[in-house]
């Protein structure tokens, strides 16, 4: 396990400036959520730390990312991915065409062989389905089971920091569910996990810790429990406001805790 740091990151698309002086901590073996509207800068961050960024012509004007103190920033994404960060990026992107197995197979080039048997059957514990449809071409599994297996191929380089881009976005409730149970059993296993997550009161049960970006720049931050509780939180985010009845508030606004 590893603790992932993150000091005063500037990153900027060309003229637009996406991240202004962005500092955040993942402890090993933590959950951490990063919450904001659209386009506060959520992805952006994880592209900076995964060392995405440049595919999208994105670049860190000023800052540091770190693994352990180790220095990631500056580090192209295959290097990111061999240092033990690996990132599953928004929209669940499979490769359609390839089968299950061989989609797998990708997230774990490069892996020394016994680390990538390993990692292998620790994913086939997890998502049982993938192991039962490994033949078939990843684009005739459900939005879930894709979701599974974009999460499956970033365990197969075995981790210790899993990025997930808002892994439940567009699933079902009960799929929604399920994943967020992966997560946390991923976690259980070891793993710590930097969650962007467009359903704040999944992202809140999950983590122990939460930051939410504002144009570009952390606004609050603080344990999962106590931004759940804030009113400016459960206003902003979860749609709860001094106006709304009790009875019509979400249940949802009342997560579980992870200690
Ligand atoms: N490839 C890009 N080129 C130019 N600007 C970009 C690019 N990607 C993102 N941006 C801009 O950077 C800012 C942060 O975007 P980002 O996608 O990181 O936000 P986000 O919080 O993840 O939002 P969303 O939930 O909509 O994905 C926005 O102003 C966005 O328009």
């Amino acid at each position: 396990m590893a603790e992932l740091t993150v000091g005063d990151l500037v990153v900027d698309y060309g003229p637009v400036r996406a991240l202004s002086g962005v500092s955040m901590r993942v402890p090993s073996g933590a959950v951490v959520a990063v919450l904001g509207a659209n386009g506060a800068g959520k992805t952006t961050l994880l592209r900076a730390i995964s060392g995405t960024l440049r595919f999208q012509r994105g670049r860190i004007a000023r800052g540091t990312i770190e693994l352990d103190g180790a220095r990631l920033s500056g580090l192209g994404a295959a290097a990111v991915v061999r240092c033990g960060v690996t990132h599953v990026p928004e929209g669940r992107r499979v490769f359609a065409r390839m089968t299950v197995e061989e989609n797998l197979r990708a997230g774990g080039l490069g892996t020394p062989r016994r680390a990538a048997a390993e990692a292998r059957e620790r994913v086939r514990e997890l998502f049982p389905v993938l192991a039962e449809r490994s033949r078939q071409p990843a684009g005739l599994l459900s939005g879930g089971e894709q979701q599974m297996l974009a999460i499956g191929r970033a365990l197969m380089a075995g981790p210790s920091v899993l990025l997930l881009d808002e892994p439940t976005l567009g699933l079902a409730p009960q799929m929604a569910a399920r994943i967020a149970a992966t997560i946390r059993a991923i976690n259980a296993a070891g793993t710590s996990v930097l969650l962007v997550e467009q359903n704040v009161a999944t992202a809140l049960s999950l983590a122990s810790y939460a930051y939410v970006l504002e144009v570009g720049g952390v606004a609050m931050e603080g344990p999962a429990a106590a931004l759940a509780a804030s009113d400016e939180v459960r206003r902003r985010y979860l749609g709860v406001s001094d106006e709304t009845p009790a009875e019509v508030r979400p249940r949802a606004a009342l997560p579980r805790w992870s200690a």
